[in-house]
């Protein structure tokens, strides 16, 4: 292999990967590749098939179709303990009649190193994911958080090409969990480990990874960059299921260039840029989001705008959200408050206006069973 080769080799390549339970399609036609280094995280709601694929990825579940490929070796027929990648789970399997240090240098020892180099290479990674001098703790003596570093430093000591993780902050608590998402980035970020994260909170996908792929119903939807799925989504999957939106049925009366006018079946009309070729009649769904809808006390000079009124307004510092409802349609949205001062006296009840920049609204086609 040239040094070129050995450069432009993915970490990992999955090739036309699919997997069926009996005639149930779990996994359908998967391909992607992942750098050296990256962050990449597979983003979906419960059972679109991201535990089965990162399963066959680690090579305890055989797929039916396509190949794998780590490092550029196919793992076809190789076990999972022969792979260059390690799997960190939910619930972390910590063996809790061993140290600390032991659960870390267990790998090692089984890998043939003597108990000195196990400990002194236990005790630096230890270090390094922020918990120095813990070798002769017990398990239990820790918190949630240190745990999960504990069962990172255990699978990052192995030094696998690929660190496959199934949703480790799912057992966490919400404030931990913000608090170790940071932390995963910043590790991975300088230990330069390929991570394959899957996970059902968008959030933890994007503040973590390089590159997402949002997958539903067993196939990748679009894969991209945070930024490339929030300011750019593909389907309308895509729209709802990354960052809040607000959804409207809507029907197309008419297209201008990227534009188009679309009727609100509850009789108020909006404009959004079309994501998908559309046409007039047809049906669809519009998406705004909460942050790009201004608020306003009279109506813009010359540009599209609803008269609303304020239902409700949530207060949770600067995540406020108001519900605002058109004045004389059944249409709701939610807008997100900002906090500047001025509307710290909003009240439901308020009578104002709402306006947003027509391209900063979606319309994608919207299918029969939807
Ligand atoms: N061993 C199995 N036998 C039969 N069906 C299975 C098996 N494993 C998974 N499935 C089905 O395949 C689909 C995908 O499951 P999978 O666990 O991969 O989804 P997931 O996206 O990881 O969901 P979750 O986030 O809930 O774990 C589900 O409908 C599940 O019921």
């Amino acid at each position: 292999m040239t040094e070129k080769d050995s450069r432009t080799i993915c970490d990992l390549e999955v090739r036309a990967v699919g997997k069926k339970y009996g005639a149930f399609v779990a996994v359908r036609d998967v391909s992607f590749t992942v750098p050296k280094s990256e962050f990449f995280s597979i983003l979906g709601p419960s059972g679109c098939g991201k535990t089965t694929l990162l399963r066959m990825i680690a090579g305890f579940v055989e797929p039916d179709t396509g190949d794998i490929l780590i490092k550029g070796q196919s793992m076809r027929g190789v076990a999972p303990n022969r792979r260059p990648a390690h799997m960190v789970f939910q619930h972390l399997a910590l063996f809790p009649m061993m140290s600390v240090g032991e659960n870390v240098a267990y790998g090692l020892r089984r890998r043939g190193l003597s108990a000195r180099e196990a400990r002194q290479r236990s005790a630096s990674m230890l270090a390094r994911v922020g918990l120095p001098g813990s070798q002769d703790k017990r398990v239990d003596q820790l918190s949630g958080g240190q745990k999960q570093r504990v069962a990172l430093a255990r699978a990052l000591v192995l030094e696998p090409a690929l660190l496959l993780l199934d949703e480790p902050l799912g057992a966490l608590d919400m404030q931990l969990r913000e608090y170790m998402k940071l932390e995963l980035k910043q590790l991975q970020a300088e230990v330069g480990t390929t991570f394959v994260y899957i996970t059902h909170d968008q959030s933890e996908a994007l503040v973590m990874s390089d590159q997402v792929a949002v997958m539903r119903r067993g196939q990748f939807e679009q894969i991209g960059t945070p930024r490339q799925l929030y300011f750019e989504p593909r389907t309308a999957f895509v729209a709802s299921f990354v960052g809040h939106n607000n959804r409207l049925r809507v029907e197309v009366v008419q297209q201008h260039g990227d534009l188009v006018l679309l009727q609100h079946p509850e009789g108020c009309q909006s404009w959004a840029r079309a994501m998908q070729s559309l046409y007039p009649g047809q049906a669809a769904w519009t998406f705004v989001r909460p942050e790009v809808i201004e608020l306003l006390n009279s109506p813009p000079d010359g540009r599209p705008f609803w008269p609303v009124q304020v239902q409700m307004v949530w207060f949770d510092g600067n995540n406020t959200t108001v519900e605002v409802r058109h004045e004389s349609v059944d249409v709701s949205l939610r807008v997100a408050l900002p906090m500047t001062g001025q509307w710290n006296n909003l009240r439901p009840g308020a009578s104002l206006f709402v306006a947003w920049r027509p391209e900063n609204a979606w319309a994608f086609a919207r299918g029969g069973d939807e």
